[in-house]
């Protein structure tokens, strides 16, 4: 705590604060056990009515806190909470009129309500890139819980660059550390292997 002191001031005002850095709001709530055999789940958006609902029929892989300024993130929380599932087993199932991808320049096509905002699940079309195959969904729109739980937090500086100040971010990475999330500034080592293996193979130095 003591670093938190000089960022702070008094040691009982660092502990308030420490203990009101909110990541997001179903993660500070506690989030859910992980199911055994946990078959996936419908996944609906915010609209009041007319709802897009899609399925997920998997167990979620690379569950984690996001925080770049792409990932859709609810009202007043830092991180985006997603994790990804093979694209094989997302099925649209209602009001598919609804969803535009809000920014077609991106690898990740983010398919999102034009109704509430909300992104259905990001998709990557381009079969070049090292993450093709996985979509990217958040668990807090689904009706079932019992998802696989977020051992990290990926993107974490990024939070700077919607506006949250530089001085926060010891106790915002404190405040991982403490709920058991590894921070890391870009995608963590097995992500990044995977994403280096699939370029190395492209090049053709790898079998
Ligand atoms: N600081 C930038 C980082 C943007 C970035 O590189 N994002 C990664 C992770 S997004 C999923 O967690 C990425 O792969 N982006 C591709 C994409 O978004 O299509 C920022 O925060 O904007």
């Amino acid at each position: 705590m003591r670093f938190l002191s000089t960022l702070f001031g008094s040691e009982s005002d660092v502990t308030e604060r420490f203990d009101h850095v909110a990541l997001h709001p179903l993660f500070d709530a506690g989030l859910p056990e992980r199911a055994e055999n946990f078959p996936g789940s419908a996944l609906r958006c915010h609209c009041p009515e007319d709802r897009v609902v899609i399925e997920v029929a998997a167990q979620s892989v690379h569950p984690h806190l996001c925080g770049c300024t792409r990932c859709w993130k609810p009202v007043g929380a830092l991180f985006s909470l997603v994790a990804a599932v093979p694209r094989g087993k997302v099925t649209i199932m209602q009001n598919e009129d609804k969803l535009e991808v809000v920014d077609p320049s991106v690898p990740i096509l983010r398919h999102a309500c034009t109704g509430c905002g909300v992104h259905m699940f990001g998709r990557i079309e381009d079969e070049k890139h090292p993450l093709h195959g996985l979509d990217w969904v958040h668990q807090e729109l689904a009706d079932l819980a019992g998802w696989s739980r977020p051992t990290f937090a990926s993107y974490v500086s990024s939070i700077i660059e919607v506006g949250v100040e530089p001085d926060r971010m010891a106790a915002v990475r404190a405040r991982l550390t403490e709920l058991g999330l590894t921070a890391y500034d870009c995608w963590p080592p097995e992500i990044m292997d995977q994403v280096s293996t699939w370029r190395a193979r492209m090049r053709g130095v790898l079998l």
